[in-house]
């Protein structure tokens, strides 16, 4: 466990903490790598269905390390790119718990995760074009959570918004008092721990792939996929359990080698 990012794990829930807020958790090359390590812990572990990432103190994420770019000169978001790809893809679902306000690359983080819950009295901005920089990498996943008009805008204008308009534009689940966030999210955790490891994973990928594909292309391949599920060990059980009015025994999450499509 490093000093950055921590870790704990209890009742199937892998917690893991950005804990830098004397820089408001930038991303150094330090925190990015814990991160990373973390992340892959958290999926590695079979005893692991829901990942939670969230941060220590007043703010989420405040982006890219501005202070140890300036000492260094060389980009420190090298690890960015892979970390962002690491969730996106991961088969268990991720959950971004926003302690606070998230800025710029923090963003990229909140848009890669599954569902995002913010407090309401969380501010967003991508500030980068106000830095002369760009949120190049960070356009990856927003692009894929946020509507194209609110992405130009923010973008372009650098504009603070509020955690309400962030839920509006999709680049959060639920926007909650503040008060409410551990609940929301516990109660997002616990849903999840309902469904199938296997059935969430694929539930994940098709999200990804499907709007993707063409209509005849897509309607063959999830017809497919379809009668698989029906016939597998999974969804037997899911069946069966149904049936039986009982809940359903899962077997343990999905670990790697991880679903890279
Ligand atoms: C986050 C709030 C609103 C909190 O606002 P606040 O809670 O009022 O905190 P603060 O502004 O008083 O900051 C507290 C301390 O954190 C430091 N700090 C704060 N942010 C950073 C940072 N990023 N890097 C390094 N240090 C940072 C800040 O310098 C200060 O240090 P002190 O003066 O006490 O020594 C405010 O601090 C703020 O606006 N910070 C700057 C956010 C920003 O402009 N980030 C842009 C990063 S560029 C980026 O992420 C590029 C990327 C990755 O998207 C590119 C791509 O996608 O390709």
């Amino acid at each position: 466990m490093g000093n950055l990012v921590h870790e704990e794990a209890a009742g199937g829930v892998a917690t893991i903490t950005l804990d830098s807020p004397r820089n408001r958790n930038a991303l150094s090359v330090a925190l990015l790598g814990e991160l990373d390590a973390a992340l892959r812990r958290a999926l590695d572990d079979p005893g692991v269905r829901v990942i939670v990432l969230t941060g220590a103190g007043p703010v989420f994420c405040s982006g890219a390390d501005l202070k140890e770019q300036r000492a260094t000169g060389a980009p420190v978001t090298a690890a960015f790119p892979e970390i962002m790809t690491l969730i996106w893809e991961s088969p268990k679902p991720v959950i971004c718990r926003l302690n606070g306000t998230a800025r710029a690359g923090g963003l990229g983080l909140v848009a890669a995760c599954d569902f995002a819950i913010a407090p309401e009295s969380a501010t967003f901005a991508f500030s980068e074009v106000r830095l002369g920089v760009a949120p190049a990498m960070i356009a990856v996943t927003v692009l894929r959570r946020v509507e194209p008009r609110a992405a130009a805008e923010y973008f372009m204008t650098g504009e603070t918004f509020s955690a309400a308009r962030a839920a509006e534009i999709g680049l959060v689940t639920r926007a909650v008092p503040d008060e409410d966030v551990d609940v929301t999210v516990a109660r997002y955790a616990e849903m999840l721990l309902l469904g199938g490891p296997e059935a969430l994973a694929i539930t994940k990928r098709l999200l990804r792939e499907v709007p993707a594909l063409p209509m005849a292309e897509g309607m063959r391949r999830m017809a497919e996929l379809s009668a698989e599920r029906f016939t597998s060990e999974e969804g037997q059980e899911g069946i069966r359990a149904l049936l039986d009015k009982r809940p359903p025994r899962w077997a343990a999450a999905l670990t790697p080698p991880r679903d890279r499509s």
